[in-house]
């Protein structure tokens, strides 16, 4: 699904942000990335997403080199994709329908259609019957799930989330790890960049670890996690 072969980023200003990495997210997989802070996980979610560009090596999401994909066809790459954010990045004057709906209205979705899929994401992550309601009226589990139905809700095969559980409590943080595994039940790749080595080792899934832009010990470092 998604293949790093010796990728390096290096920010504008010298930062080496990842260096030589080979890493490779097979299609259906579920999987951890982890780190310090500033080893280069959210650098390592940008190369796919097309955010930044890598400056050396090659990364490839489904076989295709994205360094071919220009900036015009961009938009349609991330498509494909759907984004998790720590802060979940909502329009906090629109309603909890209106942001889910958004990836929909962009790709010109009928209303029949979008009242249709919003409402089936809402009752994936449990918050039917709140559509109405703003962002602010909600809890911080309960945002983050807003943004969760939001990345799904145009049935992306892949799935990038960036420290979902942040500010989130134990008990909250496994309720959104399970809404990740039902997706990836139903087919869709996942890949979660976290902190949070306590939730990585109640989960049975392949952790990658980087360390100052480095990926350790090749592909799978179940045991440095641990350690
Ligand atoms: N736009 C940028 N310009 C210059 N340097 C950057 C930029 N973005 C990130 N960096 C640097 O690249 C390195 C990796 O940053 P990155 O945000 O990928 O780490 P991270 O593992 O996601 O950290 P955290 O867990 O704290 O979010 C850091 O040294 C950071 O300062």
């Amino acid at each position: 699904m998604i293949q790093f072969e010796q990728v390096s980023k290096i920010y504008p200003g010298g930062q080496k942000a990842l260096m030589d990495v080979n890493f490779h997210l097979r299609q259906g997989e579920m999987a951890f990335l982890t780190g310090h802070s500033g080893a280069g996980k959210s650098t390592l979610l940008k190369l796919i997403t097309v955010i930044e560009r890598a400056t050396a090596g090659k990364v490839s999401i489904n076989g295709h080199n994205i360094a071919n994909v220009g900036p015009k066809h961009v938009p349609y790459l991330r498509r494909n994709i759907g984004m998790i954010f720590q802060n979940h990045h909502l329009l906090m004057d629109k309603s909890v329908f209106d942001n889910i709906a958004l990836p929909l209205v962009i790709e010109g979705f009928s209303h029949g259609e979008i009242r249709k899929r919003v409402a089936g994401a809402l009752d994936m992550v449990g918050l039917y019957g709140k559509e109405r309601h703003l962002p602010i009226m909600l809890s911080g589990g309960e945002q983050q799930r807003v943004g969760i139905a939001r990345a799904i809700v145009n049935k992306p095969p892949l799935l990038l989330a960036d420290e979902p559980t942040g500010n989130l409590d134990p008990k909250l943080s496994m309720d959104i790890l399970r809404l990740f595994e039902t997706f990836n039940d139903s087919g869709t790749s996942v890949l979660i960049a976290t902190h949070d080595l306590g939730l990585i080792a109640r989960m049975k899934y392949r952790t990658f670890t980087l360390r100052q832009g480095r990926m350790l010990g090749g592909e799978s470092t179940d045991r440095e996690v641990m350690r």
